[in-house]
């Protein structure tokens, strides 16, 4: 950070901490505060529990001494980056303005596919997949206009008659959905329309998304180099409090109090929580008074899943020269995708590859020991290479994001329950004086770092207006969330 030096704001300190507290500090927590100094707002801290900021941006030194690599166990992509002049995704304009090394990840086109059995080329399948998803893009958009009711990409499968009837087309449906869409949950738990909407958001530059391109992050400062240098510009040493873990947010219409782990207060006249929907979810801050049931049940409709990458690192590269591969398993989400880090265009000579896992399969094996988790991890990577001896890992590594206290999860899902009413009492002000944001406030973009980083931008700008004055709207909320209609035909009378 830099040294210490006059904000240029010219607000006055009041008797509390600060105007703003902005609880955490990833991307949405650091681009609210940018948002706050470009408006000549100042006087905000950043309350973080970890030692750095970057928030869910976190990575790995993986590797044997003389062989070792930074690996992202976050978020590793930029994803969708930009068509021509158009607008372009501010996480990769942040990736250009810092130099944060990124590369094109071809994840369609360079890709090898196995089952149990070794090599086994079922491509033909994924290219069926993908094209059953854009379709069911569409008959999506059309249930919009007709104001239909939303219904899980499951039923989508079913009703479009493409319920996947056989191993390969379950792991090219799962490639599609859980992985390469990141829902990180199956099909019966994602929503449809809002399945189809944020993809289209992003990815489709008719929806005013960036492109459908991926990058893949490969600078061996970390991905979170975007954010902390983007934070290095602006942010001076005492607009943060790192190692400050949140514990209980009490409120009133006069202002607010955090209290930390070590019993500090802090006060403040607005608070903007960009904590995890996990977190909130988990209960592991006490808010006083208790938020109001349309806050909490918006807060506990909503998903959190989990996506889990799994690093190894062998001597010498004995796998697939292409990108990608995939595996089919007679159970659907077993150590399916699989990720060549020993590449010509990431890391070569690295020995690294990676597999991930989603959803109920990600809580699963965070409940094992590590060594557990590599001997089923090795029994699946040797079946794929049945005549081939297959050493042992030099090194393994994966993250439990679900156990983590500070994230319960990766990121948030919207479930076939969760409506647009609940989006808009998630985002909702409480009181105004209690601002939410992150990932999961996202409407267009729920689940991605440029979610995150828009509803960043978007608080700051309101909360800057309320500090301003002289009127404060907040944003509002719906009471109750309608989407049910009484039993026509069922009479209630015995
Ligand atoms: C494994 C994985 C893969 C992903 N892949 C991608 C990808 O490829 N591309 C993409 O665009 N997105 C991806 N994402 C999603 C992306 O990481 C998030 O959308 C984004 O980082 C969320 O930022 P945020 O500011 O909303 O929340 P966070 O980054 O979670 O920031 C909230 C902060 O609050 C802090 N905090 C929590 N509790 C407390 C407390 N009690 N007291 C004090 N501080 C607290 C946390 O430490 C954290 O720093 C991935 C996420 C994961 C986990």
């Amino acid at each position: 950070l830099p040294s210490l030096s006059t904000p240029h704001s010219n607000n006055h300190r009041s008797t509390k901490n600060a105007k703003v507290l902005i609880l955490g500090g990833g991307v949405a927590g650091v681009i609210a505060a940018r948002t706050l100094h470009h408006k000549g707002i100042d006087d905000f801290l950043i309350v973080e529990a970890r030692d750095e900021l970057g928030g869910r941006m976190q990575n790995y030194t993986i590797g044997v001494p003389g062989k070792q690599y930074t690996v992202e166990v976050g978020p590793n992509w930029i994803q969708g980056t930009q068509t021509g002049n158009g607008t372009a995704n501010p996480i990769l304009t942040l990736a250009r303005k810092h130099h944060v090394k990124n590369q094109y990840n071809d994840l369609d086109g360079s890709i090898t596919t196995y089952d149990y059995n070794g090599l086994k080329d079922y491509r033909d399948l994924l290219n069926t997949s993908i094209d059953q998803f854009s379709q069911i893009g569409a008959i999506a958009g059309e249930r919009v206009k007709m104001q239909q009711v939303d219904l899980s990409l499951q039923s989508a499968y079913g009703i479009t008659g493409a319920t996947p009837k056989n191993m390969y087309e379950a792991a090219c449906q799962y490639y599609e959905v859980d992985w390469v869409r990141e829902y990180a949950q199956s099909p019966d738990q994602n929503s449809w329309i809002a399945s189809a909407w944020n993809n289209n958001f992003t990815f489709d530059t008719d929806m005013g998304g960036f492109s459908d391109e991926n990058n893949l992050c490969i600078d061996q400062r970390g991905f979170k180099t975007i954010i902390q240098a983007e934070a290095a510009e602006f942010l001076l040493p005492q607009q943060v409090s790192l190692n400050s873990v949140v514990k209980t947010i009490a409120y009133s219409g006069d202002g607010v109090t955090v209290t930390l782990e070590d019993d500090t207060t802090l006060t403040a006249d607005y608070m903007l929580c960009t904590f995890s929907l996990g977190v909130l979810q988990y209960g592991d801050i006490a808010f006083k008074p208790t938020l109001p049931s349309w806050k909490m049940e918006a807060i506990q409709s909503m998903v959190m899943a989990t996506y889990t990458k799994i690093f190894l690192q062998f001597e010498e590269r004995f796998w697939f020269d292409t990108e990608m591969a995939i595996y089919a398993d007679m159970e659907r989400g077993r150590y399916p995708i699989w990720q060549s880090l020993d590449h010509v265009k990431f890391f070569p000579g690295s020995g690294l590859v990676f597999v991930t896992v989603t959803g109920d399969f990600s809580l699963r094996i965070e409940g094992m020991q590590d060594s557990d988790v590599q001997e089923e991890v090795m029994e699946v990577l040797r079946a794929m290479y049945p005549n081939t001896t297959v050493p042992d890992p030099v090194a393994f590594h994966f993250k439990r994001w679900h156990a983590d206290p500070l994230f319960r999860g990766s990121y948030s899902n919207w479930p076939p329950s969760f409506l647009p009413g609940h989006s808009e009492n998630l985002r909702a002000t409480v009181d105004k004086r209690l601002w939410f944001a992150g990932e999961a406030t996202s409407l267009k973009y729920f689940g991605f770092l440029h979610g995150a980083y828009y509803e960043g931008l978007n608080a700051g700008e309101e909360i800057a207006k309320c500090v301003e004055g002289p009127v404060c709207t907040g944003r509002q909320h719906l009471n109750s969330v309608i989407d049910a209609s009484p039993y026509p035909f069922v009479s209630i009378t015995p």
